[in-house]
């Protein structure tokens, strides 16, 4: 139901943002109306009480915004996705669809770690699965051999961790005024309402 919203909604003429700086197709959940209704209690009731446990020295258990969105590969659009890290304290992949072959995403060390040898784990998409990783784990997407790939991208996001640095330049953030979550940074304790200038979403 939520593909077939997606694909309707990708036809029409409403206004529409780019998901990130390096995916160039999909669709933001908050331009459908499914941020707050479907994102922010998912992540509130459900996802947060994992990530406390999984991940407490990345803010796992302070989340307080995301950015949701769709990616779409195809062969004909983008089909692969370079390695990086997100612009998030944790992030969660799930996989949309299964009519497409490879694709795979693959994790490699965490940002901060300089290693000559990095060994890479290669994760197959499973429909309706998720991936939970910490946002600043490199990792990328293998090229899709055929079909339309769709996977819910949640970057989660934990304004105590990202306003001592900013995890894209790993610098105090400086702050510019910015609507609805922004880039989940805040002036102050529990106001998500500003955004990094120096950010790369
Ligand atoms: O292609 C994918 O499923 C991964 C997307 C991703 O890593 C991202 O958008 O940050
Ligand atoms: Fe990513």
């Amino acid at each position: 139901m939520l593909l077939k919203e997606l694909e309707h909604f990708e036809k029409s003429d409403m206004p529409k943002g780019r998901p990130n700086t390096m995916n160039n197709h999909g669709i933001l959940l908050y331009e459908l109306g499914l941020d707050e209704p479907l994102v922010t209690p998912l992540r509130e009731q459900y996802l947060q009480p994992l990530t406390a446990l999984l991940y407490p020295d990345c803010g796992g258990g302070q989340l307080d915004s995301h950015r949701a969105f769709v990616v779409k590969y195809t062969m004909d659009e983008d089909r692969d996705l370079s390695y990086h890290y997100d612009n998030a304290e944790v992030t969660l992949n799930i996989s949309l669809n299964k009519n497409f072959s490879e694709g795979s995403l693959y994790f490699g060390d965490f940002r901060e770690v300089s290693s000559s040898e990095v060994q890479y784990l290669e994760v197959p998409h499973v429909l309706g699965r998720g991936v939970l990783h910490r946002g600043g784990q490199l990792h990328g997407a293998l090229s899709l051999e055929s079909g339309e790939r769709w996977n819910l991208i949640i970057w989660m996001r934990a304004s105590s961790v990202r306003n001592q640095l900013c995890p894209m330049c790993g610098k105090p953030p400086e702050l510019v005024e910015d609507e609805g979550y922004g880039d989940g940074f805040t002036r102050e304790e529990g106001e998500p309402s500003t955004m990094n200038i120096c950010t790369l979403t």
